[in-house]
């Protein structure tokens, strides 16, 4: 079967946070948006919450043709998705709310649309459960602020189309999106596992009266942080091995995991799970160095600590604030 990928319109489903940050990308990529949201006022939170981020998006860069005024706002679902070429779903997150959205939704679609959800978690096996051609419907989990940062996870579930994966792979590249595709249907799906780990250990400590939450912060905002925005966890810990790289670094560090520090339970270190760490980043590292990596490492750091500087400046604020 057939997506549709070349996309004029885009119909966004929800218009709170995260749907009015899609409605944002959509418009700023020149494409033609019809919003639904059945709570009072929505479209004008909707129209305002656009209006803010669009200097960011035209300082960023508008595609020809786009225009805040290819927004439209409709009354019903079925309005909202008869015509769209994409429908991104952004409801709260509730598995009964998403299932019965999904129905009417996919009932009302061209059936070549293909149909993304932006849950942060639920399966769509689960709520895609009822929609009709459930073999174009995707999860499409987008990050906070949508108009400005490039990951969406794409998901699919037991009905899905590999090519409805693909599809909608390139549908958000010509968003400007960076798609991961989540290759296995778990809750929570990769991102937003790691996210809340860290997550729960910060409310430990600040439960546990060990840090506040302003403390907790720093801790990311200064250290691990600023590498993140260029360098995983698993590169910056094999370039923490030194020269023998990721090996040494499990054999160092790897049994501290059992200690332990955190409130999570860590998995079992079996050979296998050290060998599959290893195979992982020694492929991520590819032919350059360690003492590469670290020069690359350390111009991004300096690169994005100057950018952070500058910009911090620029709104009144002292860089160690
Ligand atoms: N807030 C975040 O940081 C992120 C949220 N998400 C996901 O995006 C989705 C939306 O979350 P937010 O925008 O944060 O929530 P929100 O609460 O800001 O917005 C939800 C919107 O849905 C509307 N709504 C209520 N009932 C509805 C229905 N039956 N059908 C359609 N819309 C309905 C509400 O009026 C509201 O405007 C959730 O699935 C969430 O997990 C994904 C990534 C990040
Ligand atoms: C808190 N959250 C689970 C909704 C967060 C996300 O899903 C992604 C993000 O933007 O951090």
């Amino acid at each position: 079967m057939r997506f549709i990928t070349d996309i004029n319109t885009f119909a966004a489903l929800g218009s709170g946070v995260i749907g009015s940050g899609w409605v944002a990308r959509a418009l700023a990529h020149g494409l033609d948006v019809v919003a639904w949201d059945p709570a009072p006022g929505a479209e004008a939170a909707l129209r305002q919450r656009v209006a803010n981020a669009w200097p960011a998006l035209e300082k960023q860069g508008l595609v020809p043709g786009a225009a805040l005024e290819r927004l439209t706002f409709v009354d019903t679902i079925e309005a909202c998705v008869r015509d769209a070429d994409f429908i991104q779903e952004s409801a709260p997150e509730r598995l009964d709310l998403k299932l019965d959205l999904h129905a009417r939704i996919s009932a009302a679609a061209k059936p070549d649309a293909l149909i993304a959800s932006s849950t942060s978690g639920l399966l769509p096996s689960e709520f895609y459960a009822d929609a009709v051609h459930p073999e174009r419907c995707v999860v499409g989990h987008p990050f906070n602020p949508v108009y400005l940062l490039p990951l969406v996870e794409v998901v699919g579930g037991a009905n899905t189309a590999p090519d409805a994966i693909q599809a909608a792979i390139t549908v958000y590249k010509t968003l400007g999106m960076r798609p991961l595709h989540v290759r296995k249907e778990v809750p929570g799906f990769i991102a937003d596992r790691l996210l809340e780990a860290l997550w729960r250990e910060a409310l430990h400590l600040v439960n546990d009266g060990v840090a506040t939450t302003g403390e907790i912060d720093d801790a990311i905002r200064f250290g691990a942080g600023l590498r993140w925005s260029f360098m995983g966890t698993f590169l910056t810990y094999t370039l923490a091995g030194g020269d023998a790289g990721m090996r040494h670094f499990m054999a160092q560090f790897g049994p501290a995991l059992q200690l332990p520090w955190t409130y999570l339970p860590a998995p079992e270190l079996t050979d296998q799970l050290i060998d599959d760490v290893v195979a992982g980043t020694a492929e991520q590292q590819g032919q350059r160095s360690i003492a590469e990596l670290e020069r690359y490492r350390d111009d991004c750091l300096m690169a994005v600590l100057d950018a952070v500087k500058t910009t911090k400046a620029k709104h009144g604020f002292a860089f160690a604030d």
